[in-house]
């Protein structure tokens, strides 16, 4: 069911930018985040009534810190590519929670024309080809600080990409290896390509190697580490070297 909801909203999205057009950026975006919230939060509550939404377009109902069962979505995660005539980093994102879990997740990626998801998490190869450079993606927008650090260190090359969920599905699909984030973000902005993540293999965690918990009363959740699983202790001692882990503010927005 979230995988299907992913595509669907993803369709609305795709439609109403042929609808749109580019002309206006900030009322495609907002157009854009109300649709696809609009389209989720109606489908799961038809489909689902029982269980709580938390939706980084709808108002956080605390109803969600008892239930059970809470579905975590960003309607449209990357709204700035979205915006953004031929780009294609920008994804949905649908992501159970049940009983301190996440059981199931979506991330589509309309404009790519794919969809991931724990239905069917995709295969990644179990060795990278030697001698290649590491790859890590990371913000376009709001790259971690330490990040240009962090690639020295490595030898690796950055790319730069919208959305986590594009980025995430960018290391599933081995055309990254890592992904790292740091300086603000919110449940909803992992939830669903973490669930994928944490299906298909893959090590997942805050960057100082704590776990990534979800459908917490304060929902930012400002950092994260996704790559594949055998560079999991090598990029989290790099980051201790070159993060200042110690200030690191969980609740710096921007
Ligand atoms: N410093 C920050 N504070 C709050 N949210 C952030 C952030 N940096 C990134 N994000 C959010 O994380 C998502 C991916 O960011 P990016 O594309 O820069 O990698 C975006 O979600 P939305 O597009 O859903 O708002 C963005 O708003
Ligand atoms: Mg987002």
């Amino acid at each position: 069911m979230a995988r299907d909801l992913a595509i669907e909203a993803g369709q609305q999205l795709l439609r109403l930018r042929v609808r749109s057009g580019f002309e206006e950026p900030e009322v495609l975006r907002t157009l854009g985040d109300r649709v696809a919230h609009e389209f989720l939060f109606s489908a799961l509550g038809r489909l689902r009534p029982s269980d709580s939404v938390l939706s980084e377009e709808g108002r956080d109902d605390p109803a969600r810190l008892s239930a059970r069962r809470v579905w975590i979505i960003d309607p449209l995660d990357g709204t700035r590519e979205f915006s953004e005539e031929g780009r294609t980093d920008w994804a949905v994102h649908v992501a159970l929670w049940e009983n301190g879990v996440l059981a199931a997740g979506a991330v589509s990626l309309p404009a790519m024309g794919s969809t991931l998801s724990t239905v069917d998490p995709p295969w990644f190869p179990e060795e990278r080809p030697a001698g290649q450079r590491l790859r890590i993606t990371t913000s376009r927008t709001r790259p971690p600080e330490f990040v240009q650090r962090m690639g020295t260190q490595l030898g690796a090359e950055i790319m730069p990409m919208g959305s986590a969920g594009a980025k995430i599905c960018a290391v599933l699909l081995g055309m990254a290896d890592l992904y790292v984030h740091a300086g603000g973000q919110f449940e909803w902005d992992s939830a669903a390509p973490v669930a994928v993540a944490r299906a298909a293999g893959m090590h997942t965690s805050r960057i100082d190697g704590a776990e990534l918990t979800y459908n917490e009363s304060d929902p930012t959740l400002p950092d994260i580490l996704v790559c594949r699983p055998e560079l999991s202790a090598t990029l989290l001692a790099s980051i201790r070297d070159v993060a200042d882990l110690d200030s690191a503010d969980p609740h710096a927005g921007g």
